[in-house]
């Protein structure tokens, strides 16, 4: 029988049985810089797809394949959604977001961008060139903001997952990998969800680096983290923007083409470590793309994150 597995434990359940009684969902695929996405458009909130569900859909094999999978549902129709339409009544779509091991995430940079895109080609909503929409998600509402070529996600503020003063000699976890000679420091950073950020040394590591099973992060946080390995190019900044390379390995995926919130912890992690130069533009190469990160500072004084990128519509299916 096929093994579908969820965060940590194996389940028993055949994903072919699981997909065969779900004949006629509609779906489309997207991705945004490789990381791909099936949506779902739930505007009654009819289905609230359970992990193995989602664990069937996203198999690469025997399902539809993606690295995750987004529905699209009012957010007035849920609780989470419901609690955060009173901070921005505007915000009427929740991006409900899944791995693809079916487990929850808070977040997905490279997901709100693909998910904005799927309700515009979908005739959801209007947004023409420059204007704004409002999306609830597990980690707040993200303002996105469509471009001539793509989308700029205001993520909002940034925090570092253990206490500043807690980390010693600027990193809270050593990870291994396949690939290193040795396990590496990590800092880990929380942009709604967690991530834990490592540089090597040479494009040779970055290459070398084995990603199928997960790196070991130690301690590794209650919740799991997404491991970002980074490659600083050399010099660091170029023309005033702070460059980097990065493979990333995903909490409940694997290794993907790219993670945006994994890029804007990366960038935050190599500014840390440069001493808080005050690089303010950052351009994040992945395996599927290039992603943008900007700091900027509001009117509070606080400091927000804002990711830009791609986003691009593959196709429309029917399960049979
Ligand atoms: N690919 C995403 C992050 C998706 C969620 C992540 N795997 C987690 O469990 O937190 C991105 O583009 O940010």
């Amino acid at each position: 029988m096929n093994k579908a597995v969820l965060r940590g434990q194996v389940s028993t359940i055949d994903p072919v049985e699981v997909l065969s009684g779900l004949s006629g969902l509609a779906f489309a695929k997207a991705h945004a810089t490789g990381n791909d996405f099936v949506l779902l458009a739930d505007p009654r909130n009819d289905f609230d797809p359970s992990p193995e569900q989602v664990a069937a859909i996203c198999d690469r094999h025997r399902g539809v394949g993606g690295d995750g999978l987004i529905r699209a549902v009012p957010s007035s129709a849920i609780e989470e959604g419901r609690d955060l339409l009173l901070g921005d009544p505007s915000a009427y779509w929740f991006m409900d977001y899944r791995n693809a091991d079916g487990s929850l995430s808070e977040m997905c940079g490279n997901g709100v961008r693909a998910f904005v895109h799927f309700l515009v080609t979908e005739g959801f909503v209007e947004l023409p060139a420059g204007a704004s929409l409002s999306i609830a998600t597990r980690a707040g509402i993200k303002t996105v903001t469509r471009s001539v070529n793509g989308y700029a996600v205001g993520m909002g503020p940034w925090a570092f997952a253990f206490p500043a003063e807690a980390l010693a000699n600027d990193r809270d976890s050593v990870v291994d990998a396949e690939g290193l000679k040795a396990p590496l420091p990590g800092l880990s950073i929380d942009m709604g969800n967690p991530h834990t950020v490592v540089t090597v040394a040479t494009a040779g590591q970055l290459a070398g680096l084995g990603l199928v099973r997960s790196p070991r992060v130690d301690p590794l946080p209650a919740a799991g983290t997404n491991v970002e390995f980074v490659l600083r190019a050399e010099p660091l900044v170029h023309d005033g923007i702070g460059e980097i390379s990065m493979r990333v390995h995903e909490r409940g995926v694997g290794e993907t083409l790219s993670c945006g919130t994994g890029a804007c912890a990366a960038a935050l992690a190599t500014r840390h470590w440069a001493g808080d130069a005050g690089i303010g533009e950052w351009n994040v190469a992945v395996p599927g793309g290039v992603v943008k990160v900007r700091f900027t500072v509001d009117s509070a004084g606080d400091e927000q994150v804002e990711l830009s990128g791609p986003a691009v519509m593959t196709g429309r299916g029917v399960l049979a």
